[in-house]
């Protein structure tokens, strides 16, 4: 049979004439409709009628999933997973518990991570299950075509490469026909560089002061990932004695208070101000951005900028016209996408700044063993493949849809923040790959605090209330030990019966039988039952250093992966965040027109009558404020402290 090559299709050749039904929807791509649509047409005519590249490899992949069944839910596998839960509800985890063999099937050992599962509602069935569901989703060349730089977030024409950000030197990593390795390393080395300088006194600010204060001034991915790190670092050994006289904060929210906040007692002469945004246009990140450079110039003169102020970000055109000398400025690639990019400049020069690169350097090998490890080990041993199916079942059989994430290491109370958005904005979607509304809700919802002060907040829901997946994470060695003489066990001991005791307590709950056996009276009993049969799985890690939290960090964004390619959604595109981004500028506009023009309210048309009456409220409620014309105004007080 004659075929013909498809560029940038995964499956490149497809035979000449094959039929599809879709709808080219102009520098979208291809919106694949149910089977049976109109537009019809051949390879062979797309190719020499619209050929758009990513119109062409659009059509060529929904081709190859209509041959397996256009929507998930279709699958064989699928079907098989609905009707297995039956036999998943007819059991108990306390059961489950007791079956030996299970146990040691479910527990699992890869690279220093112990992984156990035991307490998922599963059996090997459903584990076969969703190995097969796998196979029939193509979660294999899924994974490969993310790691060949296939343009997999094909609503924007990307490929997604974040593991490229973290490829040893000698790796080579293709993105449309270059190796970007050397890319990303001369920024690695062009951060070193200037890393080491700012560290050992060579740069110094426009006064002749060491820097040694650095705001990073970001959101979203490019706030919530070095958040997170930063988080998990303060305390670590290695990483306090690297980081002592230094400082690092974060200003991510519009919110003027944050500006105060994170300038609080700072000492412009001292401070070094990173803004970081892959795109430099979001709107609370320039406004801040332009917010603390007023603050340095009133102090310290326009020449501050080029010595207190570099940029990350992929628009080095808008990083020039922002006043930021390109020299001083950290580039990074479209394929990375925001939620993805700590391992990039993003992180790595804030956190380089405070820590060193060499501590850096450690925490991206650590993701970059998680990344091999994902890409190479089969299904049965792939720890981010293992929690992803296992949360498919969750969320689309068992009818979860939220989850914990509950580190019992307090460094780590900055992932369930961070891990929010990159769930969240990854699989909070409404139509698969192709454009097509599911007929199931995709995503979790995620939240989390560190053991055990959620144990003293949300727990009772999570004993006695709804069902909530819970995923505990222990370490071995802690951070910071303390044994008091005379107490019973050691203070990360403590915390660590916490971590071992919930998960059963979970699994098992307490009968109307055992606490009539403990002399409960009956009229407490209904209230001091627990059902019990509640997930949860425990990962254990062998400690809290730069490279373990890199492992970490990639096996949930990994993870995150395998269920939007379960789910064949677009995991690497956020539509959704658009919509109110557009509507703040329009009540921008009217804002500005009421405050410029001494007017108390709003114009009658232009909003609905709620909106209208709420923002009403708002203007008539403060002090008419009238912009003024030609100078920036600090008001307050705490931004004077550096004085
Ligand atoms: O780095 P930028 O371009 O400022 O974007 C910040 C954040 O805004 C979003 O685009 C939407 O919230 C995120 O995906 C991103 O991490």
């Amino acid at each position: 049979m004659q075929t013909i090559k498809l560029p940038g299709a995964s499956h490149k050749s497809f035979p000449v004439g094959a039929s599809f039904s879709a709808k080219v929807i102009p520098r979208v791509g291809v919106r694949h409709q149910p089977v049976g649509t109109v537009f019809s047409g051949s390879v062979a005519g797309l190719e020499s009628s619209i050929a758009p590249r990513n119109v062409i490899a659009s059509v060529a992949k929904m081709l190859h999933a209509q041959k397996k069944g256009s929507l998930v839910d279709e699958l064989p596998a699928w079907k098989d997973l609905k009707e297995h839960v039956a036999d998943i509800e007819k059991t108990h985890l306390r059961d489950l518990l007791h079956d030996e063999a299970r146990c040691m099937a479910l527990i699992k050992e890869s690279e220093g991570i112990l992984c156990d599962f035991t307490r998922q509602r599963v059996t090997q069935r459903t584990l076969e299950l969703l190995y097969e569901l796998a196979e029939q989703s193509n979660l294999r060349e899924k994974i490969n075509a993310m790691f060949n730089g296939d343009h997999i977030n094909s609503t924007e024409d990307r490929a997604v490469l974040h593991v490229a950000t973290r490829a040893h030197r000698n790796q080579k990593i293709i993105v449309d026909g270059r190796d970007v390795v050397p890319d990303v390393w001369e920024v690695l080395d062009k951060i070193k560089a200037f890393t080491d300088k700012v560290r050992n006194g060579e740069w110094l600010g426009v006064t002749g002061k060491p820097l040694k204060k650095v705001v990073a001034i970001g959101i979203g991915g490019s706030f919530l990932g070095p958040l997170f790190v930063h988080t998990a670092l303060r305390t670590e050994p290695n990483a306090m004695r690297a980081s002592r006289d230094r400082t690092l904060r974060f200003l991510a929210n519009v919110d003027p208070i944050d500006v105060a906040r994170a300038l609080d007692g700072l000492d412009p002469e001292e401070t070094l101000v990173v803004v970081i945004s892959k795109t430099f246009t979001t709107a609370e990140t320039m406004l801040n951005a332009r917010t603390v450079r007023s603050w340095l110039i009133e102090r310290l003169g326009p020449d501050a900028v080029a010595k207190h102020m570099v940029a990350v970000s992929t628009n080095i055109k808008l990083v020039k016209e922002f006043g930021i000398d390109p020299d001083n400025a950290f580039g990074f690639w479209d394929w990375v996408g925001g939620r993805y990019s700590v391992c990039s400049a993003v992180g790595i020069l804030p956190l380089s700044l405070q820590y060193g690169f060499d501590i850096m350097q450690e925490f991206l090998a650590g993701a970059n063993n998680m990344d091999e490890h994902f890409k190479n080990q089969p299904y049965q041993d792939n720890l981010p493949v293992l929690i992803g199916l296992l949360s498919i079942w969750n969320v689309s059989f068992l009818g979860y849809g939220a989850k914990a994430i509950l580190p019992y290491c307090q460094a780590l109370s900055k992932l369930a923040p961070h891990i929010q958005q990159v769930d969240m904005e990854s699989n909070g979607k409404g139509v698969d790959i192709n454009g097509v509304r599911l007929p199931f809700q995709t995503g979790e919802i995620d939240f989390g605090e560190p053991g055990t002060n959620g144990q003293h907040s949300f727990y009772q829901l999570i004993h006695q209330g709804r069902v909530i997946p819970c995923e505990f994470i222990g370490i071995v060695r802690s951070q910071q030990s303390v044994y008091l003489k005379g107490e019973v066990v050691s203070n990360h001991d403590e915390l660590m019966c916490n971590f071992f005791a919930q998960a059963d307590a979970l699994a098992y709950g307490k009968t109307p039988e055992q606490l009539r056996s403990d002399n409960v009276p009956d009229y407490l009993i209904p209230h001091r039952v627990f059902t019990g049969n509640r997930p949860s799985m425990s990962i254990m890690l062998p400690s809290c250093t730069a490279y373990t939290v890199g492992q970490l960090l990639s096996m949930y964004e990994h993870r995150i992966a395998v269920q939007g390619f379960i789910w064949n959604i677009n995991s690497f595109d956020q539509w959704g965040v658009e919509l109110g981004k557009v509507l703040a500028s329009k009540v921008r506009n009217v804002m500005n027109a009421v405050r410029t023009r001494d007017r108390k309210v709003l114009p009658q048309d232009g909003f609905n009558y709620s909106t209208t009456r709420m923002m009403n409220k708002y203007l008539e409620g403060k002090t008419q404020i009238l912009y003024p014309e030609g100078h920036d105004v600090f008001p307050i007080d705490m931004l004077r402290a550096g004085h």
